[in-house]
């Protein structure tokens, strides 16, 4: 199984935050997700891992590289903690190391602490000139016969690697390695599903869902990548290449003489083989159908993200079932009691004991038995009872012979046939029994689930709470339905559709083109969700773009789709959000594509893919590699007809609509006639 989600991490051993602004010699984080990246730079240590645990707590399988020694030369494990295991260093220094929120740390104290367990000078140097600390030597060559190597055997084999006891000046990675093994070391106890290579797995390719690895960003070549901050560059071009990782990167240091000690004690860098780097994979080809060089993600990736990627969030309540039309189901719901719950008669007509019946017309009992009036009294053998309707049979009845068919006169009744023993009954329990699941958890409720549920006994549900979704609208040009300018179009159209899916709409207004107003808007709305619109693409105004990636969480932006490339998909504060374009046309084909299966998913549903009917093409057309398009379009005569604009701005077209064509990722020539897939707004609860 390869990765879902690569992250590569330039690490720091700053003192104090590096500032808001990002800058070189700092954090930078880069997630790439099946071709989607995000790269984000941290002022703190404390805030890098925080978001890295966000990440990994979200269950993909997740490749995680840092870019410092993970273990030192032989002997330094044992001489410091008793095993020859770096991770018992890495624990050791969990413990010794203090590293707070703002950075401050004690790395140069701790440096000289352990110094001071070696015999001689070192092996640590690197003290600043301001620290009075006499056994930590400030530079390489006033260290003696402290009995270290100065290298771990990655080291010699990786260009420029500077050893690790080098603890400041240029290239210095010795803080960090510090500072990252505690930070490690608790990050490991964190997730019991992450294993450390090679240190735990030896050189082999690891299975564990979270994987750990040492990396060295100057193996790879950063020049294609768009960042003016060489770090920034870096982390990115490493994290394409540890996605294209090939097989031999795990393995081929096995070769080594000593490779389970160097494994355990030393770790090792990956991509780096027995002589020296090995070769860079060729990145796998997410985009199947995009012209090369192409970044965006397949609308199948975005929805198996999603997919993935959601689950329920909304509480449980219980409700009358006359109230759950529409309401999501919490829980099975299964019958209390059996349909019918007693044998009773489908026709107006006469009961009667089948086996009893004499020759000729059978007398009369007295009474009747009707539905809610039930006859007690056993019915004689030989005898018929009037009986209407849904009446429970009474003791003495298993046949009723239909009014139409019988005569009544003198206290008794002629019957033009005998019917068949238990005819014109129903049998008590025929319909449902007492403990049958009548309705599965994550059911959306229709009216005929109702009336199973009441048949089966219930008078109650266990349903999800609504799911509320606020709903925003951006741009300094929207003004209110009716005003002078760009009407907004979208949050009404987005507030109905969230209705129409029996989800709770929030409205949350329109704001202006101001990112700490987007920002505080955002983080106001008390919601479950958020679909915005606007400012979803690139350009300079483009602001809830741009703020997603510097405070959310971007899952994927840019999705191979048409209309609609710029939809961003991630989470704010940890609410799922969905920025849809602004173009109405995108908006509307974003939120019943992507937003719709995700919002029911979080309301307590099941995923559930809209059905495509094939139908033959009214119309001719010929598309492009590269994004799945969807055609606004109605079926008449048997035929899909396509409105005449595609222009995403076209509002009229769709209320033209009744349903999209959908064309496949790859190039396609279209004939009228030939078969193409269909989906209607109803399948997807658009009315
Ligand atoms: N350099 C690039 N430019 C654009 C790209 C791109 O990838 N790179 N994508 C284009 C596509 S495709 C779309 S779709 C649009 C969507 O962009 P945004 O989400 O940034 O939307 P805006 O620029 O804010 O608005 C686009 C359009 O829609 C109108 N609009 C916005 N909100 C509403 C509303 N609530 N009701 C009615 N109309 C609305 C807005 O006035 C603009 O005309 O970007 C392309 N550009
Ligand atoms: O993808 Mo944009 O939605 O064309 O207009």
């Amino acid at each position: 199984m390869s990765f879902e989600l690569v992250i590569a991490a330039d690490w720091s051993a700053a003192a104090t935050p590096t500032g808001r602004r990002p800058r070189k010699d700092a954090i930078w984080v880069c997630a790439d997700r099946a071709g989607s990246r995000e790269l984000r730079y941290f002022p703190t240590r404390a805030a890098a891992l925080d978001w890295i645990g966000a990440l990994l707590a979200e269950g993909q399988r997740t490749l995680l590289g840092f870019d410092f020694a993970m273990g030192f030369p032989p002997g330094f494990a044992a001489a410091l903690t008793g095993e020859a295991r770096a991770l018992a260093v890495w624990d050791w220094l969990a413990v010794h190391v203090t590293d707070a929120a703002d950075n401050a740390n004690n790395r140069f104290e701790l440096a000289q602490v352990i110094n001071r367990r070696f015999p001689g000078t070192g092996p640590f140097w690197g003290r600043p000139a301001a620290l009075d600390l006499p056994d930590l030597p400030a530079t390489d060559r006033a260290r003696a016969a402290h009995g270290m190597a100065e290298r771990r055997q990655v080291e010699a084999r990786a260009r420029n690697a500077k050893p690790v006891w080098q603890l400041a000046y240029a290239g210095a990675v010795g803080s960090q390695t510090l500072l990252g093994m505690a930070a490690l070391s608790r990050l490991r106890r964190a997730h019991p599903d992450l294993a450390v290579w090679p240190q735990e797995t030896g050189f082999a390719r690891p299975e564990a869902r979270i994987v750990l690895a040492e990396i060295y960003p100057s193996l790879f070549d950063d020049n294609a990548q768009d960042h003016a901050i060489k770090d920034a560059r870096q982390v990115m071009a490493a994290s394409a290449a540890l996605r294209a990782a090939p097989g031999e990167w795990w393995t081929a240091p096995a070769a080594l003489p000593d490779a389970a000690r160097i494994a355990s004690e030393e770790g090792w860098i990956l991509g780096v083989g027995p002589d020296g780097p090995l070769p860079v994979g060729r990145a796998p080809d997410d985009c199947f159908a995009l012209p090369p060089g192409i970044d965006w993600t397949p609308v199948d990736a975005a929805l198996a993200t999603l997919r993935e990627g959601t689950a329920p969030v909304t509480g449980v309540e219980v409700v009358p079932v006359e109230r759950a039309a529409g309401r999501i189901l919490a829980a099975d719901a299964v019958a209390r009691r059996a349909n019918p719950p007693a044998a009773n008669a489908a026709v107006d007509g006469w009961g009667f004991s089948h086996a009893t019946l004499g020759p000729g017309p059978i007398p009369v009992a007295p009474g009747r038995a009707a539905a809610g009036q039930p006859h007690v009294d056993p019915v004689p053998p030989g005898r018929a009872l009037r009986i209407l309707t849904g009446a429970a049979l009474p003791p003495g009845v298993d046949t009723v012979a239909l009014q139409e068919d019988a005569v009544e006169a003198a206290g008794a009744v002629t019957l033009r046939a005998i019917p068949k023993p238990g005819a014109n009954t129903r049998r008590a329990g025929e319909d449902l029994a007492s403990g049958d699941v009548l309705l599965r958890q994550g059911a959306v409720l229709r009216p005929s689930d109702l009336a199973l549920a009441i048949a089966g006994g219930l008078a109650a549900l266990e349903l999800r709470a609504l799911l509320r979704v606020g709903v925003l609208s951006t741009g300094d040009e929207i003004v209110a339905p009716g005003g002078e300018g760009i009407a907004d179009v979208n949050r009404p159209m987005l507030l109905a559709m969230l209705a129409g899916w029996g989800l709770a709409p929030v409205d949350l207004g329109r704001v202006r083109d101001d990112p700490a107003a987007l920002a505080a808007r955002l983080d106001a709305a008390d919601v479950d969700a958020l679909l915005t619109s606007g400012g979803a693409s690139a350009g300079a105004e483009d602001h809830l773009s741009r703020l997603m990636r510097a405070r959310g969480t971007v899952q994927h932006w840019r999705i191979a789709v048409k209309p609609g490339r710029p939809l961003m998909l991630g989470r704010w504060n940890g609410v799922p959000l969905f920025g849809l374009p602004g173009n109405p046309v995108a908006a509307f084909t974003c939120a019943a594509l992507f937003a719709r299966p995700a919002l029911l998913r979080l309301a307590g549903a099941d995923w559930s893919d809209p059905p495509r009917r094939r139908v033959p093409a009214g119309f001719a057309k010929r598309k492009k590699a590269g994004r799945r398009e969807y055609l606004r379009a109605r079926i008449r005569d048997g035929r899909a007809e396509i409105f005449a604009s595609e222009g995403s701005g076209r509002v009229s077209g769709l209320s033209w609509a009744e349903g999209f064509v959908e064309l496949p990722d790859a190039a396609l020539e279209i004939a009228e006639g030939d078969a193409v897939d269909y989906i209607a707004f109803a399948d997807l609860g658009i009315g």
